[in-house]
Parts: structure tokens; sequence; C-alpha cells
């Protein structure tokens, strides 16, 4: 994931969310790019007409689920590519900017729920296992200042199990629970048990366990630090460019 030796112009780069802690860390990231060049950032109350008046050719998102949306409609009208970090990405807004970019032949946009190697490789794993398996949970675990529960990218794993189940003619795993607490059995996503854990001291982690008579796997990622996620995002942003159309999922950039 190392940049290309080359006698072309840097791109163009504009971060949202420059002061947040995944916007600082990919500030200076860009900053030390060769072949990149950070020309505007943007922070929660700034106006976005700086990325246009710096002649921005890709933005990168690391603001928050309840702004992303906007950023990305300035973004696809004023015809820039956006690597996007930022969670909260359902079908109903996957379809949204579906239909945004219908209209922008040229334009890529990359939504990648974790930019680590590790987490993306992890998911692929889960997806490969999820069928020799008779039940799937995933335990996510975060920082306490976390805004969101689950995580993208626990959200994100676990429709790959349940697509990898489906696919295998395989339902919903059995469970025998009838009774106890709401709550301790998790998240239902796509029938796939997700448990969020949130304490200071983590930065990003995720158990993916799985479940057969007499035996278990389990898949584990830890992010110990956000440098972890750097050169996804800078491989995202190099091509961008090249991928029209809406993208979700660095393993398919990297055609894991
Ligand atoms: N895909 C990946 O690999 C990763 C994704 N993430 C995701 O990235 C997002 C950001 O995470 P993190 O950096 O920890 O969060 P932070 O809360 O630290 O940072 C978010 C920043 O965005 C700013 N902001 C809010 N609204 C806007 C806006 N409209 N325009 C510009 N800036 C805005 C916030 O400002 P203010 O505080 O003033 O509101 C804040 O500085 C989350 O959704 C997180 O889950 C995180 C790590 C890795
Ligand atoms: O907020 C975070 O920190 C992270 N968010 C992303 C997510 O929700 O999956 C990626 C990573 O887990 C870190």
């Amino acid at each position: 994931m190392t940049a290309p030796a080359s006698s072309e112009a840097p791109i163009r780069v504009a971060v949202l969310g420059p002061d947040g802690r995944m916007g600082a860390q990919t500030v200076r990231a860009v900053e030390a790019a060769a072949d990149m060049e950070l020309v505007a950032t943007v922070g929660s109350g700034d106006s976005l007409s700086a990325v246009t008046d710096a002649k921005a050719t890709v933005v990168i998102d690391f603001t928050r689920p309840d702004a992303v949306m906007d950023n990305l409609r300035f973004a696809v009208d004023a015809g820039l590519h956006a690597v996007v970090g930022t969670t909260g990405f359902d079908d109903e807004r996957i379809a949204t900017l579906s239909g945004w970019l219908a209209g922008k032949p040229d334009l890529g946009v990359l939504i990648a729920p974790n930019f680590a190697l590790g987490a993306v490789l992890a998911m692929r794993f889960a997806q490969q296992a999820a069928r020799f398996y008779d039940a799937a949970e995933v335990i996510e675990l975060h920082h306490n200042r976390k805004a969101d529960a689950p995580s993208g990218t626990a959200a994100h794993t676990a429709r790959l199990i349940a697509l990898a189940r489906a696919d295998a003619g395989r339902g919903p795993a059995a469970d025998a629970t009838t009774s106890g607490i709401e709550g301790a059995r998790g998240a239902d996503v796509d029938d796939v048990r997700v448990h969020s854990v949130r304490l200071p001291g983590l930065v990003a982690h995720e158990e993916i366990l799985f479940g057969a008579e007499g035996e278990t796997l389990t898949i584990r990622h830890d992010s110990l630090d956000r440098v972890s996620f750097m050169p996804g995002v800078l491989l995202g942003v190099r091509t961008v460019g090249s991928r029209p159309g809406l993208t979700v999922g660095l393993e398919n950039v990297l055609d894991l």
C-alpha cells in the first residue's frame, strides 16, 4: 500500500472532520504522503465551500453519522470523489447515495467500515468460515468515546456472515434462550448476535466466534493505534478516482 513512484501532480485532498480522533490522524497521513496535497480542512460549523474553493478532487470524511450524508450530497454535486470512514450506512443510505451517483458516471465513492488491513482480513475470514459453522456471534470492543453501537465494522461483519449462511442454505442459528434480561443476547443484525463493549483504554477490536458440535473458532483483530487505519485510507484516496460508482468495503479495493 505504498505510493507508486510518479511524476504526476499530487492528488488534491480535503479532510472533513480534521479535529476529531480520526480526522487529525488523517491530516498527518495526507501531509506525509508524497503523492498528495492537503488543500482544505472542514471542521464542524465550517463551510464546505472551502473544499471547492481549494480545488480539491478527493474528500475524506471522518465526521459523524448525522453529518456524513450532507457532506456526500455536497461532494457528489460538486463532482468530488469521496473516501468515507464515517459509520452509519444502512441499506437506505446506500440506496440514496447510489441514486445520487447514477447521474455522475465518472465519480467514485468508497465507503469503508474499517480501513485497517487486519480488520478487513478478519471480515473476509469470517465470511469464509460462516458456511461451515452452526452458529456465529460478534463481539466488538471500543473506546468509551465512540458515539455509535454496534460498530460499523461489526454490523458489516454480521451482514457478511448472514449472506454466507444464506448462500449455504443455513437459517438463523438455533438458540434455546427463552427468558432473561432484555439485551443480554446483544443486538440482532440480520439474525447474527452482535455484542458491544465500551471501555477507556481500548481503541478498536473485534472478535468473531463460531461454534459447532465439539469445537469453536475465534477470529480476532485489534487496532492498537489509529495509525493502523492510515494505509487503507491512503489507498482509498489513490484508487477512488479510478473506481467509478459506489464501493462498499476496502476488501473490494484490495481484491481479497
Ligand atoms: N472506517 C474506519 O476505519 C474508521 C471509522 N471511524 C468512524 O469515523 C467517525 C469519526 O470517528 P472519530 O474520529 O473517532 O470521532 P470524533 O468525534 O473524534 O471526530 C468527529 C469530528 O467530526 C467533526 N464534525 C461533526 N460534524 C461535522 C461536519 N458536518 N463537518 C465537519 N466536521 C464535523 C466533529 O466536530 P465536533 O466535535 O465539534 O462535533 C469532530 O471533530 C465515526 O463514525 C467512527 O466510527 C473511526 C475509526 C476508523
Ligand atoms: O469509532 C471508532 O473508533 C471506530 N469506528 C469504526 C466502526 O464503527 O467500525 C471502525 C473502527 O472499529 C473504529
